[in-house]
């Protein structure tokens, strides 16, 4: 038990959100403090250099605001194979369970590319999200004016984009039966898998999305593949009906292809979007080019209740792993929607988000730096947080976001 008065700081999907990036009201109720469980899985590739940097940035953020974090790491993925055999290891399972939330940074590799599907990294993934349970899979592709040069679309075309992509992620064709290989009547060796979704799994994951879309834009665009698929015709048949529930929010529908097309043509004209497993994963790696970079997209997975898996959208990057040059930008926008969405701590959250953005900051020198820092002090006092905060910490947490990222806009990063 925790945060705000009575209730626990554990995932509830009613406190989620509009979830694009604004500030919380500096006046927040009287709040007990409590030291938050958080199971960190830094996995596979870069996963561990990103972890320490989200780490570093959660801790300075904490302390800003009393708040102490009880951080247990433990293995998945890859990791998790070469030391226990298994991806997902029964007691990274029940770790998970018994902490306030999970931060998880990414897993996979080349090394274990051949192995059957249940046992690769991806398979402890894929357990670790039906163990939790955590269906709802949330993930903001928002346009920073600074970076809206990196995309490779027009400044135009992408600046002020704003996308929430509400992913279904523990069914369909990830999850469905019969799935596996056969041969067919020739002889030829088959592959097959399922894409199934029950009226209930839609009906969950359409409430989630009318809730995020009625505190956003008040517009959700359904994307399924209804001229050809039976599952599609079901959610959409289901959308619509739990629609009626929402009449101020505006619903439309859109086919997967045209929905690729139009992200690229015209993304402005997205608010929230509502998809199922497979297409949510693909349109959401298309929407994170919007932003200039893989690199820059946070996702939160929320169950109905418990733990929810806090984890950037990209993967463990083996190509760059180790050589210092991954962007950990989505790692800590992650651990702020943690904080936000799963500890009930958005002042953290806020912290960490101004953070991050200070990082994005281009082409850091001293002089730069020092005429920066100025500035954004005068702005930081106008605003009120100054005179709020503890001034140290505050640059222990603005010296580590801002160096560390280096990046200065590293062309590779945007990749
Ligand atoms: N949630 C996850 O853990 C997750 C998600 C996607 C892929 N994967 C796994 O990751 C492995 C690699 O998959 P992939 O190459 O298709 O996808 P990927 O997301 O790991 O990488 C795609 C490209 O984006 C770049 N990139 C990704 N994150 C970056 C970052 N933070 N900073 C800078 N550049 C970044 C990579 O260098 C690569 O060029 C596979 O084993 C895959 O299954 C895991
Ligand atoms: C690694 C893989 C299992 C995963 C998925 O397909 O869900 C990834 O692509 C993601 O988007 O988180």
């Amino acid at each position: 038990m925790a945060a705000f008065g009575v209730h626990s700081h554990r995932c509830h999907l009613s406190k989620l959100p509009g979830l694009s990036a604004r500030r919380s009201s500096s006046r927040q109720s009287v709040r007990l403090q409590a030291t938050h469980k958080v199971t960190v899985l830094p996995g596979d590739g870069i996963g561990p250099e990103i972890t320490k940097v989200a780490l570093q940035v959660l801790e300075a953020a904490g302390k800003n605001h009393g708040e102490d974090f009880k951080i247990q790491e433990h293995l998945v993925g890859g990791a998790a194979i070469d030391a226990t055999g298994q991806p997902l290891p029964e007691e990274t399972l029940a770790a998970c369970r018994a902490s306030d939330a999970v931060l998880l940074a990414a897993i996979g590799g080349y090394k274990w590319d051949s192995l059957p599907s249940a046992s690769r990294p991806e398979g402890g993934l894929l357990a670790l999200r039906t163990g939790l349970n955590a269906f709802a899979n949330l993930r903001p592709a928002v346009v920073l004016p600074q970076l809206a040069d990196g995309s490779s679309l027009k400044r135009e075309v992408v600046e002020g984009v704003d996308i929430m992509i509400v992913r279904e992620l523990v069914g369909g064709i990830y999850f469905g039966q019969p799935r596996g290989f056969s041969a067919n009547e020739h002889g030829h060796k088959t592959g097959y898998n399922t894409m199934v979704y029950s009226e209930p799994e839609v009906e969950r994951i359409a409430h989630v999305a009318f809730d995020a879309a009625r505190k956003r834009r008040k517009r959700l665009c359904s994307v399924d593949k209804a001229n050809v698929l039976e599952v599609s015709q079901l959610w959409r048949e289901v959308v619509t009906r739990v629609g009626k529930e929402y009449p101020d929010v505006e619903l439309s529908h859109m086919y997967v292809d045209n929905a690729a097309m139009q992200l690229l043509r015209n993304p402005k004209e997205f608010d929230t979007v509502v998809t199922g497993n497979i297409f949510g994963d693909i349109l959401s790696d298309e929407a994170s080019m919007l932003t200039g970079s893989l690199g820059m997209l946070p996702s939160a997975s929320i169950p109905s209740d418990g733990p929810g898996i806090f984890e950037p959208v990209h993967g463990s990057a083996p190509d760059i792993a180790g050589q210092d040059l991954a962007n950990p930008m989505a790692m800590i926008l992650s651990a702020a929607m943690m904080c936000r969405y799963g500890l009930n701590l958005p002042q953290v959250a806020d912290d960490m988000e101004a953070a991050a953005l200070l990082g994005l900051l281009p082409k850091w020198t001293p002089r730069i730096r020092g005429l920066v820092l100025l500035n954004l002090l005068v702005l930081l006092v106008a605003t009120n947080w100054v005179v709020l905060r503890d001034t140290e910490t505050f640059f222990d947490a603005f010296d580590f976001a801002a160096l560390r990222f280096t990046m200065q806009l590293q062309p590779s990063l945007l990749s």
